[in-house]
């Protein structure tokens, strides 16, 4: 199967088969395997020397989140803009070097104008299977309004473009918008710079990867990130259990590490249940058939445009008993010791387009979620109800807006032999550094 992500018409509007998530064939294996590698180099993978790289990009964030969390001294809070600038930032980081408060105005003008392009896209990609549609004036606006913000975010993109080759040093590759200026240079001294990104602008393909990572990997994260404090809202006694495990094994010294995961099986379990009951990526992207097939009995032509629906899989009551039921336990071997997972779990994806990210998410999903229980209770406000489980709609389903409370956990609860009479909360704001990058 080839693929790409958004039907033709939408692909006019942003792509115009640059990035990733829209190319296809040569130009998707190339920035495929580019991406991959470059990743890896910056520590995106399960095992093994440099992983380190990763974990510490993403606890600079956990520590920072949590920091200003704790400032609000249990007050409600809508944890959902604290998650969306600390998992930004991790991408941002990654691809260029630099990080964002939470309260910069160009940063809420990015995130704005991305999350408005995941909603409008949801009326522009009906449109290109329901032709019709375009007809009514709701599809002209969203067509027009995507375009004018897409001018606004590639804009954006090139200034970061532009800045990284004043200060590029080919000796120091700092992130992979360096990867890719070192890669087109390299292209040109060997003189296959017309193979390159099939010939294309080497500045529109940056621009557009940075768009690529940007949108698959923040949106996702932080999503799974609110429904997972949902259901620990809802299900307070397995909220418990995780921080029972996490006190047992990391012990209230430290925080939770990668290294910690294979110990920490109901805590594994709850963010795998979290990943199933919720699937906050609904469907996979765009495939298309590369040959006639057949299919339940039904012929399936070449060519034809097929969409995995991740999330019916996930609730398919012959594959899952009570499927609406969240319980972690499913994922658990029968002495409760060992993560099981079944082969028709995929959140994400599967075969040759599966999820490029799903190293640096998985990991990103474990250390906030274990680093927010392991230093904070989680209650709804005092009157509250506990959020439903009715999502949003768009690229990814999202829970409705809704607050929580996070109150600091003490150490005389939980150290057994160790500062019983302390009532110093958990000291879990070591000083790390930034990055050696400047923080806009
Ligand atoms: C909880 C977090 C995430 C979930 C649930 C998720 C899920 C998915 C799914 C279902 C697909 C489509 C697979 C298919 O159609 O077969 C996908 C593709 C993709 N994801 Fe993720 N993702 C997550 C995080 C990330 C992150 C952090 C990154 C970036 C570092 C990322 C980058 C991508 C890219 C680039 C693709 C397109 C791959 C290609 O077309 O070759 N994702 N993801």
């Amino acid at each position: 199967m080839t693929c790409c992500l958004f039907d033709l018409l939408t692909i006019r509007l942003i792509g115009r088969f640059a990035g990733i998530i829209n190319t296809e064939g040569k130009m998707w294996k190339e920035q495929r395997r580019f991406l991959h590698e470059r990743l890896r180099h910056f520590g995106m993978k399960h095992m093994g020397d440099g992983r380190e790289k990763m974990e510490n990009r993403i606890m600079i964030e956990v520590y920072q989140m949590i920091t200003e969390l704790a400032d609000k001294k249990s007050a409600p809070v809508e944890l959902g803009s604290y998650l969306s600038s600390a998992v930004s930032n991790v991408i941002c980081s990654l691809l260029m070097s630099v990080r964002f408060r939470h309260d910069d105005p160009k940063f809420i003008r990015f995130t704005n104008l991305i999350d408005d392009g995941f909603k409008l896209f949801t009326v522009t990609a009906a449109a290109g299977f329901i032709p019709i549609l375009k007809l009514l004036p709701a599809f002209n606006y969203a067509f027009n309004k995507i375009r004018q913000n897409f001018g606004e975010i590639s804009n954006f993109y090139q200034e970061i473009v532009d800045d990284h080759k004043r200060s590029f040093d080919a000796n120091n590759i700092r992130d992979i918008i360096d990867g890719y200026i070192l890669e087109i240079q390299n292209a040109k001294e060997e003189g296959r710079s017309e193979q390159l990104f099939n010939g294309k602008n080497g500045d529109r393909q940056m621009q557009q990867i940075i768009g690529d990572m940007f949108s698959a990997g923040t949106e996702t994260v932080k999503t799974t990130l609110q429904w997972a404090t949902v259901f620990a809202l809802r299900e307070p006694h397995m909220q418990a259990r995780v921080q029972e495990e996490l006190d047992r094994v990391v012990t209230r010294f430290r925080m939770p590490m990668l290294d910690d995961l294979p110990n920490l099986p109901y805590t594994e379990a709850f963010m795998l249940e979290v990943m199933r009951r919720a699937t906050a990526v609904p469907l996979g992207t765009t495939h298309s058939t590369s040959r006639t097939t057949t299919l339940n009995g039904f012929t399936i032509p070449k060519g034809t445009q097929v969409i995995p629906l991740i999330h019916a899989v996930h609730m398919n009551p012959a594959l899952w008993k009570d499927p609406e039921v969240f319980n972690p336990e499913r994922f658990l071997s029968a002495d409760g010791t060992k993560v099981v997972k079944p082969d028709y779990f995929i959140p994400f994806g599967v075969g040759r387009r599966v999820c490029l990210g799903d190293v640096l998410a998985k990991a990103e999903l474990f250390l906030f979620f274990s680093s927010l229980l392991h230093t904070f209770t989680l209650t709804v406000p005092q009157g509250a109800s506990v959020p439903d489980l009715r999502g949003q709609a768009g690229v990814t389903v999202s829970p409705q807006t809704f607050q929580v409370c996070a109150k600091a956990r003490y150490v005389e609860n939980v150290v057994e032999g160790e500062t019983q009479s302390s009532r110093e909360p958990f000291n879990v704001f070591p000083c790390l550094p930034y990055l050696s990058c400047p923080v806009q």
